[in-house]
């Protein structure tokens, strides 16, 4: 196309002028030009999903190292007739966890030089099978200073000039010579494990239930590129970071029930001391058995069970105090049947609910509550939630992580041709999109979400004390558990039927009519259209609902057009599930959903090379080999080069001069 000067209006002679900053010559352009040109050529690079991690750190940490048996396919492509499936293991193990590992093989081996040079020369083999398909820059971008000139020296050498062992062993005698080898294996390790998953999306459900939510936090700040899908445990606790008291009270109900307090207490430094004064005031005497801790480790003694009842029906107090105050400042949205505490017959010791039928209370021993005004905190009460209120908002190390979330985080994402979202997509039972009221505008499917998003980051970084802040913690909670919240996608949440009410009947949570209606691939392209998508490749991933392998049910659903990858990593679920959940792999080859088997432990791991088992539950062979421009990087670099072209002919034509950024 022939331009004129008049070709560029000023918006785009602006932007032209600040890319001459870092493209200050024609031949600068043109290189920039060729580099993404050929990237756009290279295969697409492998994305990871994982969800509902649920603070089981150990697990969590193993499928990254694995990669979902990504690391042990590599392996086997090249080794698998060379090396026992014994070796291949041990090899896994090696790159999984190199210093435990090198440390056992090491006290083993006879001929160390022979143990350093086979070990160094797979590890290089399987390096350089990772890396063949991303650019030389990327490459060496990703590996340590230290060993980055001759990592890169080993995986690029020309070996039709070179004898590859002879090559290789001279390079690895100096290194074992200088007293380096250990490192140097270290070092590859680490570099496969950073090459082999590009981009890792976790689906949700970072928090509560298991031991560590903050150390799976910590090492998901660490990695290179990954984003979040927010699960409503995950919103639960960005809520009571910013502040907000039923928030808070939930996320204290959830830990005390699991007896998980070290996350608050070790991981983010919040004292339980005035909830557990308060509790051993008011609920010494009192019957507690509804409220007794879920899981027991061996070193729990009877005295702290019982202070962890006591603790953990302080909080459901507060928390139904707390939910009826919420609904009656809430009316959009609709959750009138939660308020429970007026509902009670305290004579009688009775509820009515919503059903219209009459239950006995288990457990009417509620010396905090006033019948006529049932949801009134009591000073106590008071004191001890905005003390609360204050540690969470002070605690370091919760704010980092909680922004961190904010940051890579989002209630949905659509990302190279899937649409990623923890629970599901509020829709009527005929498919269509549901419709909601907020001030007066109405809301559905996309710009629904979308907006959930926005009310949500005002809770965290609205003005401190300002109705816009409040009401977008209110939002936040109601994410965790609100009738048609995506995140929850269930008609209610029956906290307190649990703990009030011995039929099982009213524990039940209907699930949203989502889960029926995605059941037909049909309706699932509806979703994926709203969401801009469309396609043979494209699907909706969820994670949130443990599904009941054992019971045959299936994660695959639509036709195969949505996979729910529930990681099952939490433990109190897998004796429902029969499995421990499911990951996704997805890169240039193929879409592949593996379900895992429990995981053993890291001793179990390392010492008897003992990988988490997987088995392919679905692999979607692609038509062809995915390239990058096929992908959303793809349309980026393209819509970068075309900026170069312009920048070019400005260049060529005298309307932008070479090297003139600081004129
Ligand atoms: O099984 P638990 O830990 O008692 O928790 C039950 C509660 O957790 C929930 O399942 C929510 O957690 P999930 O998002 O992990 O499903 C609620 O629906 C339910 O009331
Ligand atoms: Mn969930």
């Amino acid at each position: 196309m022939i331009r004129t000067h008049s070709t560029f209006n000023n918006a785009e002679l602006d932007y032209l002028r600040l890319l001459a900053r870092e493209y200050p010559t024609e031949q600068s352009v043109a290189t920039e030009m060729i580099n993404l040109n050929a990237i756009l050529n290279l295969p697409k690079a492998t994305e990871h999903f994982m969800s509902d991690i649920h603070g089981e750190y150990e697990a969590f940490n193993h499928i990254m190292r694995s990669a979902s048996g990504a690391i042990r396919e590599k392996i086997d492509i090249l080794f698998s007739d060379k090396l026992s499936e014994q070796e291949c293991a041990a090899l896994a193990t090696l790159i999984y966890y190199p210093e435990e590992k090198l440390e056992e093989l090491l006290s083993q081996v006879q001929d160390m030089d022979l143990f350093y040079n086979e070990t160094l020369n797979e590890l290089i083999e399987i390096c350089h099978l990772v890396t063949s398909k991303y650019t030389r820059s990327k490459v060496r971008k990703a590996l340590p200073p230290e060993y980055a000139y001759v990592i890169d020296e080993l995986l690029n050498t020309d070996f039709t000039l070179h004898n590859k062992r002879e090559y290789y062993r001279n390079i690895i005698r100096t290194i074992i010579d200088i007293g380096k080898a250990k490192d140097f294996i270290i070092a590859l390790c680490d570099v496969i494990k950073r090459l082999i998953v590009d981009r890792l999306h976790i689906v949700g459900d970072i928090f509560d239930r298991g031991p560590r939510a903050d150390i799976v936090m910590e090492a998901l700040m660490q990695h290179h590129k990954v984003d979040i899908q927010w699960g409503n445990h995950d919103i639960l606790w960005m809520g009571a970071a910013a502040g907000s008291p039923i928030c808070i009270a939930n996320v204290l109900l959830n830990s005390i029930l699991y007896n998980n307090l070290h996350v608050i207490e070790n991981g983010y430094g919040i004292s339980l001391r005035s909830l557990a004064l308060f509790a051993n005031e008011y609920y010494h005497d009192v019957d507690v058995s509804s409220f007794a801790t879920k899981t027991m480790n061996d070193k729990t003694l009877p005295k702290d069970l019982a202070l962890s009842a006591r603790m953990s029906k302080a909080i459901s107090i507060i928390l139904f105090k707390l939910t009826g105050q919420f609904v009656k400042r809430n009316p959009d949205f609709h959750m009138e049947e939660r308020c429970h505490l007026d509902k009670i017959d305290y004579e009688k010791g009775t509820i009515v609910l919503a059903n219209g039928k009459t239950y006995t209370l288990c457990d009417i021993s509620l010396p905090t509550i006033n019948p006529d005004d049932p949801y009134q905190l009591i000073k106590e009460e008071e004191k001890v939630i905005d003390e609360f209120v204050s540690s969470f908002k002070q605690s370091e190390k919760l704010q980092k992580h909680v922004r961190f979330l904010f940051q890579k985080g989002s209630i949905y994402k659509v990302y190279n041709g899937n649409l990623l979202t923890h629970g599901g997509i509020p829709m009527n039972e005929d498919a269509t999109f549901k419709s909601f009221s907020f001030d007066g505008v109405t809301y559905k499917g996309r710009a629904l979400m979308d907006y959930l998003e926005a009310r949500a980051r005002e809770g965290y970084f609205a003005l401190e004390g300002s109705e816009t802040r409040l009401k977008g913690q209110d939002f936040m909670w109601y994410l965790w558990c609100g009738k048609w919240s995506p995140l929850f996608a269930r008609a209610k949440m029956t906290t307190f039927e649990r703990h009030f009410i011995h039929d099982h009947e009213t524990w039940k949570e209907e699930k949203d009519p989502y889960y029926e209606i995605t059941k037909s691939e049909e309706d699932c392209m509806v979703i994926l259209h709203e969401f801009g998508l469309d396609g043979p490749n494209c699907h909706i991933i969820n994670g949130h609902v443990p599904i009941k392998s054992k019971d045959g049910e299936s994660p695959i659903k639509g036709n195969g057009r949505l996979f729910i990858i529930d990681g099952g990593f939490c433990k109190a679920y897998q004796k429902t599930t029969g499995i421990a959940g499911y990951t996704l792999i997805y890169n240039s080859h193929y879409m592949r959903l593996s379900a895992h088997e429990p995981f053993d432990g890291k001793e179990n791991a390392i010492h008897d090379n003992k990988d988490i088992l997987s088995s392919t539950i679905v692999s979607e062979e692609l038509d062809h080999r995915l390239k990058i421009s096929e992908m959303d990087r793809g349309k980026k670099l393209k819509a970068e080069i075309e900026h170069l072209q312009k920048l070019l002919y400005a260049y060529r034509h005298g309307i932008i001069a070479e090297n003139s950024a600081n004129d």
